[in-house]
């Protein structure tokens, strides 16, 4: 079954909404390189209105770990993500399991990137350059993916409804994470989108056992 991740998370409702059509887990942007923004105020919100063994995903990039620290505190992330230029061993100081982000935007030239990350849970797999923020829609050349990779992958960019299924087929992922494709403005998720999405998951999991 491939894990859903629902990023970019404003509104509670939107979050309770994804979690209750199946999302695996909704991802809190601290960035304020996001237009979904979220402080720490609203994300303990969010994060306390989720069911259980929903796992809330806290985003960062290239802050400072005091921040870090703090939003651990108070919101309790059950996952990190790490965007921006941090290293393996920045990303592991937390003692919190974290997905490192590589951004595969540059084709071949981030292959490297890829066995760079021997302590992360996961890689994210996002389709923006390097050095540039998530959240961006664009989709990279899926057929790059390496088959056999250390760590598990979690595949993001330009996904939506109607081409995830093909992203699946082609790389096989451990899960997929979306964020402009169930949206109808950045941080707002639009209810039939997301359902579209999760289903159209759920259907490319059936077609491809
Ligand atoms: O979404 C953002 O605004 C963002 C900004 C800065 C760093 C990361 C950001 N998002 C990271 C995500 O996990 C997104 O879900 C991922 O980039 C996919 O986004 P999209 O292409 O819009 O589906």
């Amino acid at each position: 079954m491939t894990r859903i991740k629902c990023c970019g998370m404003t509104r509670v409702e939107d979050a309770v909404l994804a979690a209750e059509l199946g999302a695996d887990a909704v991802g809190l942007i601290f960035t304020a390189r996001s237009r979904r923004r979220v402080d720490v105020d609203q994300a303990r919100a969010i994060a306390r209105a989720l069911p259980p063994m929903v796992t809330t995903v806290a985003l960062f990039m290239d802050e400072d770990a005091a921040f870090v620290d703090e939003v651990i505190a108070s919101v309790q992330p059950g996952l990190l993500q790490f965007h921006g230029a941090e290293r393996d061993d920045w990303c592991a100081q937390f003692g919190r399991p974290y997905l490192k982000a590589v951004a595969m935007g540059e084709g071949d030239h981030a292959l490297p990137r890829l066995r760079a990350f021997p302590g992360a849970a996961g890689l994210v797999l996002d389709g923006h350059g390097l050095g540039e923020a998530g959240g961006s829609g664009k989709a990279f050349d899926w057929s790059l993916t390496p088959r056999e990779l250390a760590r598990p992958v979690i595949l993001a960019g330009g996904l939506h409804a109607g081409n995830v299924a093909d992203a699946i087929r082609v790389v096989r992922p451990w899960g997929v994470d979306v964020s402009s494709g169930i949206e109808s403005a950045p941080g707002i998720k639009d209810p039939s989108r997301l359902a579209a999405f999760v289903a159209a998951v759920r259907a490319a999991d059936a077609t491809h056992v």
